[in-house]
């Protein structure tokens, strides 16, 4: 990892798929060295926004930034070492085993002078281990359970060591202990000095882990900032369309979100028009 860190940045940023868009107008400053979470309703477009924030997606209008550089004119290279992304449903090469695709994270780090090396080896042992999957380092990957396979795709992130992580749900399908041995790896890789952004859906999991939270309703920002000013109650129902008891944890001075009652199907859209009720709206 490079010793400053980088500053990732959306910056009007629109996306869509051929020419209808679904993300509108993002600003957005990922601080560097913090864990951010995106949370919104199913389909509002916190899948497309890391899309656009990895390069997987062009900007239909705005940009992405890398320190300042739009990301289109950065090489790929340097995009792949700076940038790890893991997407919702990763797809394995059929047949592959764990130990090969968990090392396929360690590619952007070679080139034509620096091939494979053994402190790869350590990078992908300690990744395995990270997620408790260093017993099926030999086992092929389409014959695991779907939270086993979910844990070998977030070592195959870990072992890319990127400055900056962005995880697309990554723990949608892990039993409890898994989800917070999972989010626990991922505080200890902002410890390290990374930078991680990830989706996920339990407000309550993301209010424990988030040094910022973003919410999403409508393909825009609605709400940023520490959890306890942004997971309100009256957010969590504008941008879920739900009623929430929102407690504080004892032990954290975290959020605890309850939800009570759903209050209808036009989810998001009272807040997808107008960010003027946003506690912390977008950044500049
Ligand atoms: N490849 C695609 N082609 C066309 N439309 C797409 C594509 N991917 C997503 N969309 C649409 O873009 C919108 C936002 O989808 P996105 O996956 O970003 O939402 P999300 O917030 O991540 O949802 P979820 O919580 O359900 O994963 C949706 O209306 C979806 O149907």
């Amino acid at each position: 990892m490079s010793t400053a860190r980088p500053v990732l940045r959306a910056e009007g940023l629109t996306l869509g798929y051929g020419k209808v868009p679904v993300v509108h107008g993002v600003d957005l400053t990922v601080t560097p060295g913090t864990l951010t979470v995106l949370v919104g309703a199913n389909a509002c477009g916190k899948s497309t926004l890391v899309r656009g924030l990895a390069r997987l997606l062009a900007p239909l209008a705005g940009r992405v930034t890398l320190d300042g550089t739009d990301l289109a004119r950065i090489p790929s290279r340097r995009v792949a070492r700076t940038i790890g992304v893991l997407p919702q449903s990763p797809v394995a090469p059929d047949g592959i085993r764990v130990g090969d695709l968990v090392a396929h994270g360690r590619y952007p780090h070679h080139s034509l002078f620096r091939g494979h090396r053994s402190d790869d080896d350590a990078v992908v042992a300690a990744a395995l281990a990270a997620t408790d999957t260093a017993s099926l380092v030999d086992r092929r990957v389409d014959e695991l359970s779907g939270g086993q396979r979910q844990r070998v795709w977030i070592s195959m992130a870990l072992a890319q060591q990127p400055d900056v992580l962005l995880l697309d749900e990554p723990t949608s399908a892990l039993d409890v202990a898994h989800q917070v041995e999972v989010l626990d790896v991922l505080r200890s890789e902002v410890r390290a000095g990374r930078t991680v952004v990830l989706v996920l859906h339990d407000l309550t999991l993301a209010a424990r882990y988030a040094d910022e939270v973003v919410v999403m309703a409508g393909g825009r920002v609605v709400a940023r900032g520490e959890p306890r000013a942004t997971l309100t109650e009256a957010v969590v129902e504008q941008a879920f369309g739900v009623r929430a008891r929102v407690l504080e944890d004892p032990d954290t001075g975290r959020p605890v979100v309850l939800p009570r009652s759903s209050i209808g199907s036009s989810i998001g859209s009272s807040v997808a028009s107008s960010s003027a009720t946003s506690p912390g709206g977008a950044d500049g």
